[in-house]
């Protein structure tokens, strides 16, 4: 597998970002969260005035094998269709991107289809979607390394175009299956914590979800490695978002990290490299069942936004943006006590 280099942020600034923030014209700690946002861009950036730049969201796309099981409520095809949306500007994506002025690029890591060319779409298929890890490998080893790798170079672009904050989406029905069993193995949680109902399965049908992931898991009782684990239970677009994450944190750009998918490829990078959690901004809570057990195993503080979404495709990035550029900018323009002439405590007479 391709090795980064990552490293925990430099907490010495610490001190320096406290005071900062505490001389502010407001109330010791009133910013809340806001605070604590723009404390973890501040050492990522190794800065007092930090600066987002060049925003951009990545949905990676692909197929699943899992899916010859039932276990999504949709049909497979929508991964194509979504990714059609995606190009021609009508998901809900493209209505938040648009909004806040965030640059989106759609990756084929692996529909099963063939998608036409535009500026917008990185084409880098690995196949026609994974193979069913109900009965063999969604990849091998190999195949998964290559994901990993050809993920990076995507963040490799966007960095070398400037950017310096980047959130990951994902389109790929039969995800959600992936990222369940994905979770249970490297939180060691129960797997009936790990699975929900995904685009929106009733409890019957989750059922049948849950005893098929099972029955996978049992399969293959013995791997322990972490590559292996991705190639077997992953998917194309979840190993080459494993990447584009790795690559951008060793840039130190700031990562946002979506719903229950995504976190569960920021889960799997964390094996390998666990700094990587230093960089990462937790842009929302989603209402897929599993993500709030993920995000508390993950210590993953604030979370952004608790609106029930459950959509993916990069949305919670999206809408958590503007609270980020928020938290900046209260950093680089607020007046302090001294510079407004603003007493900060009452004077005995
Ligand atoms: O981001 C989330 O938390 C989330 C939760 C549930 C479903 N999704 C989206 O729904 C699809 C996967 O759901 P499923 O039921 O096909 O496994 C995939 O395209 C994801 O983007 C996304
Ligand atoms: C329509 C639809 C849109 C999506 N966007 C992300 N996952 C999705 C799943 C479905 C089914």
């Amino acid at each position: 597998m391709k090795q980064f280099k990552i490293d925990n942020t430099d907490k010495r600034i610490i001190s320096q970002i406290q005071d900062k923030l505490n001389n502010k014209t407001k109330p010791i700690g009133s910013l809340g969260k806001l605070e604590n946002i723009v404390s973890r861009v501040c050492l990522i950036q190794q800065t007092l005035s930090p600066e987002l730049n060049n925003p951009h969201i990545l949905v990676f796309a692909a197929d699943h094998g899992i899916t010859q099981e039932n276990v999504s409520k949709y049909p497979s095809e929508v991964t194509h269709q979504m990714v059609l949306n995606f190009l021609q500007e009508g998901a809900a994506i493209n209505v938040f991107c648009r909004q806040n002025d965030i640059t989106l690029k759609v990756i084929d890591a692996g529909i099963n289809a063939d998608v036409y060319n535009t500026p917008k779409l990185i084409h880098q298929k690995m196949g026609k979607g994974t193979r069913n890890f109900a009965k063999e490998p969604a990849m091998t080893v190999d195949e998964c390394s290559l994901a990993i790798q050809l993920g990076a170079t995507v963040t490799q672009q966007i960095f070398q175009k400037g950017s310096n904050i980047v959130g990951f989406g994902e389109m790929g029905i039969g995800n959600t299956s992936s990222a369940a069993v994905l979770m249970h193995k490297f939180t060691n949680l129960p797997l009936n914590e790990c699975v929900g109902k995904g685009t929106g399965l009733d409890a019957e049908q989750m059922q049948h979800k849950l005893q098929v992931l099972q029955k996978a898991v049992n399969h293959y009782p013995d791997i322990k490695d972490p590559l292996e684990i991705v190639a077997t239970f992953g998917g194309f677009e979840i190993a080459q978002m494993c990447g584009a994450m790795l690559q951008a944190a060793e840039n130190k750009m700031c990562l946002l990290i979506d719903g229950f998918i995504a976190t569960a490829a920021l889960l799997s990078a964390s094996q390998f490299y666990p700094a990587i959690l230093d960089y990462c901004l937790f842009c929302h809570q989603s209402a897929e069942n599993g993500h709030k057990y993920m995000l508390h195993h993950l210590k993953a503080d604030p979370r952004i936004l608790n609106l029930d979404l459950r959509l993916g495709e990069g949305t919670g990035c999206a809408l958590a943006y503007p609270i980020i550029q928020s938290s900046v900018n209260f950093m680089n323009e607020m007046a302090s006590f001294q510079s407004a002439g603003v007493s900060t405590e009452k004077t005995d007479n």
